[in-house]
């Protein structure tokens, strides 16, 4: 009887356990069937935003995973194909180094854009007012491109001073027999940098600087709180022209406006100590080219490294080109895998916002 009620009180329990089983089984075959509608239900509910090239010619691959979680792209080349097909659904233009460019003949073909995402904080290509009176809003990316393009400053400016490439091109000729004595460069430590542009950037400039135990000069349009100067140990100039003056090492780092085209001509590298270097990483429009050539030529200064030029890149009969103590790079300041998904992420944030109508987390406000 013992051994009965056993067996019974068993069987009821494997019935029990087996019973939730099944309904457990149902149970999650039911929620993964929501799973699966909802997520077919939010990738068709997917905006779509239209993109420059990937690859050399636009977006790095290694961040095209990023846009397509939330977006489905599609290229310009393909978009081109047909634009009355594709005009209509593309939300959101995302633009990388000022591509595609947001002509009114491109815009005419997008009647439901909602927002233009830069990658980059400058957006000196793109007219903000413009885009506004269409009802589309647009957003750069400010904040995480500061580390790594002060970084760029930094190692041009260290590069030139220190001869890094003339080195290295020595180093791997093979007429190389010894190592030239005459391979004089210029001591950073303890000289004077001047920082034209005391936004994030020149601001990150000025704390790698510190490191070199620089004096550190800066001109901007708007001065730096008195705890904002003490902390990189820097001194405000009102006048540029006393900056220039005064420095070893000058470091452009302005916005492009119609305040700052050619911000740097003639008279301002006339100003220049001779043994002085400058260094561009801002707009290659700031500085005016054909002056600079001059100046390196007669030697009015005595180097420049630009990560910007203009156009990118120049011209290959361009005086710039041909001049020994010009150090040029292809506009790589932002340019690491870190750095270009968190812009590429903060691009994708602004570009959701804009088709949701949510306020941007960077938006580009007219001035
Ligand atoms: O952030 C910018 O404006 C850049 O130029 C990045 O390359």
């Amino acid at each position: 009887m013992q051994c009965l009620r056993q067996v019974w009180r068993m069987t009821k329990l494997w019935t029990v356990a087996s019973t939730s089983r099944s309904l457990k089984v149902t149970n999650l075959h039911r929620s993964m069937n929501t799973l699966q509608q909802k997520q077919q239900v939010m990738a068709e509910a997917k905006p779509w935003g239209l993109i420059s090239e990937v690859g050399d010619e636009g977006f790095q691959e290694s961040v095209i995973d990023i846009i397509e979680k939330h977006f489905h792209i599609i290229c310009l080349k393909e978009f081109f194909k047909n634009p009355m097909l594709h005009g209509p659904k593309i939300q959101a233009l995302l633009m990388w180094n000022c591509s595609p460019a947001a002509e009114p003949s491109l815009l005419s073909c997008l009647p439901s854009l909602k927002v233009v995402a830069n990658g980059g904080v400058g957006i000196d290509h793109l007219d903000v007012p413009y885009l506004n009176s269409l009802g589309v809003k647009v957003a750069n990316t400010p904040g995480v491109v500061s580390d790594a393009t002060a970084d760029m400053a930094m190692a041009l400016l260290l590069a030139s001073a220190r001869m890094v490439v003339e080195g290295h091109l020595i180093s791997v000729d093979p007429k190389t027999t010894h190592v030239p004595q005459s391979l004089l460069g210029v001591e950073v430590t303890g000289s004077t940098l001047g920082i034209i542009g005391m936004g994030n950037i020149g601001y990150k400039v000025a704390q790698r600087s510190k490191g070199f135990d620089m004096r550190i000069l800066y001109h901007n349009r708007n001065r730096r709180s008195v705890e904002d100067e003490q902390a990189v140990g820097a001194s405000y100039c009102e006048k540029l022209d006393d900056l220039l003056k005064e420095s070893d090492f000058v470091v452009v780092v302005v916005n492009l406006t119609p305040d700052t085209t050619g911000l740097i001509s003639h008279r301002e590298l006339s100003l220049m100590k001779p043994t002085a270097t400058l260094v561009n990483v801002s707009r290659g429009l700031v500085v005016d080219q054909d002056a600079l050539a001059k100046a390196l030529k007669s030697g009015t200064i005595r180097a420049a490294a630009l990560d910007v030029t203009h156009p990118e890149p120049l011209p290959r009969d361009h005086p710039l080109l041909s001049l020994p103590n010009v150090l040029i790079t292809p506009h790589i300041g932002t340019n690491t895998n870190a750095t270009i998904r968190k812009m590429v992420q903060l691009m994708v944030d602004n570009a959701l916002a804009g088709v949701k109508g949510l306020p941007l987390p960077s938006e580009v406000k007219p001035k």
